[in-house]
């Protein structure tokens, strides 16, 4: 790290405009960034891009993909390496489906696959802690073409207004919480990074000039993709971003690309790389560790994020949607995840 932090020195360009950066600018030093290209390459211990191939090819040229690929040696190993490097202790496995409504018979017995009815899951919540901590995007709206269309209800709202039990705990930005969430629902941000509580943020991860310099770097590098991405979008946080791609068809490789750049950075950096549904985040925070420092008797989510609070969770783990999880339970989609919020809600407060 002193070494690279040295080789940036011997540069002109200021500290607020990191080397790497710079290289995605028009006037491209090729000699600096093949210096700093081989540093990260023996930071990683693994071969870089060959950007300059790289940058030979349009995004529309049909060889794109592969050529750029083929560029590239052991990208498919980094990106397998990138995702091995999760802790994965709890298995991946078939979850429990929690059953809203009646059967004809009144029970499970029409559903062959395992499952819980709710009066059951409700004498299960009401024996142990009350907090729920609550992904947002997913979870308790709909996805969306696009990440300001995600607005949540009204039924949603007043959820939350009454019931301050329930704390959300999302990957958006502070600004869009405060945007969306009213000030008396206690809310973590920007996966864990960020925490309000009474209408007042305390940063968890306190903000300083290294971590101004990874966003400006990291931005740097999502645009230059965005740039070349039609219809793709880059979202600005506090301590992070996020790069959206749901409406760019399939990208694939290019996001194995990005991915892989970023997380050779943030090893070297300090921040996280990770990829969620049709977006790839950088980041700061961790809800697994919100969830050590809070225990809440439920955690619920849907996304790979999510699955870290699941992993962290000592309690009932709930995830919308069928996949392999290390959540316990499983409903179908978001309106029966608000539905049962509303019905342990209601029995907690009939008691
Ligand atoms: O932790 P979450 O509350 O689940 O937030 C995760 C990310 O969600 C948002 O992106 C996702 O939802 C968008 C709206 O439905 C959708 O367009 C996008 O494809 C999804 O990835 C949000 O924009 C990110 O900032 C959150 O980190």
């Amino acid at each position: 790290m002193a070494e690279l932090m040295e080789l940036m020195a011997q540069t002109n360009i200021s500290s607020s405009e990191n080397l790497l950066a710079h290289k995605y600018h028009e006037h491209d030093d090729m000699e600096i960034y093949k210096n700093i290209k081989d540093k990260i390459t023996e930071f990683t211990d693994e071969s870089s891009m060959d950007r300059e191939a790289f940058n030979e090819f349009s995004y529309n040229s049909d060889d794109f993909y592969n050529e750029a690929l083929s560029s590239i040696k052991g990208i498919d190993k980094h990106v397998m390496e990138c995702s091995n490097n999760k802790r994965i202790t709890k298995p991946m496995s078939p979850a429990t489906k929690i059953v809203l409504v009646k059967t004809d018979e009144g029970h499970s017995t029409t559903i062959s696959e395992p499952s819980i009815m709710l009066a059951e899951f409700k004498k299960k919540y009401k024996n142990g802690n009350k907090s729920i901590l609550a992904d947002y995007d997913g979870t308790l709206a709909e996805l969306e073409k696009k990440p300001d269309m995600a607005i949540p209800t009204s039924r949603v709202l007043s959820l939350l207004k009454k019931h301050p039990e329930i704390i959300i705990c999302t990957g958006r930005s502070c600004e869009k919480v405060d945007e969306w969430f009213p000030m008396e629902v206690e809310c973590y941000a920007e996966h864990g990074a960020m925490h309000r509580k009474d209408g007042i943020w305390d940063d968890i991860k306190a903000i300083d000039k290294q971590q101004e310099d990874f966003k400006t770097t990291v931005l740097d590098i999502m645009n230059y993709y965005r740039k070349r991405t039609p219809n793709s979008s880059v979202e600005e946080k506090s301590c992070g971003a996020a790069f959206h791609y749901r409406q760019c068809g399939n990208i694939d490789k290019i996001i194995q690309l990005m991915y892989c750049e970023l997380s050779k950075l943030g090893a070297i950096m300090g921040f996280m790389v990770s990829a969620g549904k049709k977006v790839v985040e950088v980041k700061l925070g961790s809800k697994g560790k919100i969830v050590d420092k809070i225990n809440p008797g439920v955690v619920a989510g849907d996304d790979l994020t999510d699955e870290d609070m699941f992993e962290h969770s000592r309690n009932i783990t709930i995830k919308v949607g069928k996949d392999d999880t290390k959540a316990d339970y499983y409903l179908q989609n978001t309106g029966e995840m608000i539905t049962l919020l509303e019905e342990l809600m209601d029995s907690s407060n009939s008691e």
